[in-house]
């Protein structure tokens, strides 16, 4: 029987390799509070240069779908994100950081994301709805 191996920021970008092409790293993962942070590199800008608002939705569903798998409590299932609502609430300049947190557990798990950027400024507020479900490897998206 093979111990399963603790959640890290290694695992992520090995399950996940989007999120180690976005740089995402996490600070806190536990079954209560996962906060993940984005470097701002230059790619990710906007109009205006703040932080495209796509790079923060995806930063907030990585961030929510970890949640989501530790507080379920079998860090091996496999997230399936069903709904995602965000409002942007001023522009975000420099790194982000998303905390994500469990509004409700169940069969549909409801994670809130906060964002915050360098300046402590919230600047986006994400709920997203969240199955997890056992996991079926696959190679990739092809
Ligand atoms: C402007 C509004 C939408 C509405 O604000 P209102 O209800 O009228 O309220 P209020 O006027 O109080 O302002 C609130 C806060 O906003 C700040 N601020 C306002 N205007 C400006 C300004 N001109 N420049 C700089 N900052 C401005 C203002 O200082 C205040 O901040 P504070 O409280 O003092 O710290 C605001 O909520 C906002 O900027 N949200 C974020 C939107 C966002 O970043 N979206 C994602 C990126 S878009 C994208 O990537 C999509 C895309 C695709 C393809 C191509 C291009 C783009």
């Amino acid at each position: 029987m093979s111990a399963t191996p603790p959640v890290t920021t290694e695992l992520i970008h090995r399950l996940v390799p989007f999120s180690k092409f976005l740089e995402v790293t996490f600070s806190t993962l536990t079954t209560d509070r996962v906060v993940a942070q984005l470097p701002a590199r230059g790619e990710l800008a906007t109009i205006g240069a703040g932080v495209h608002g796509g790079a923060q939705m995806a930063l907030a569903d990585i961030a929510a779908a970890v949640m989501a798998v530790l507080a379920g409590g079998d860090p091996t299932a496999a997230p399936a994100t069903m709904q995602s609502s965000t409002n942007f609430l001023r522009p975000a300049r420099g790194d982000l950081t998303a905390t994500a947190t469990v509004e409700r557990a169940g069969r549909s798990t409801v994670i809130d994301v906060t964002i915050t950027d360098e300046h402590d400024s919230v600047t986006a507020l994400v709920r997203q709805i969240v199955q997890v479900r056992p996991s079926r490897q696959t190679s990739g998206p092809r």
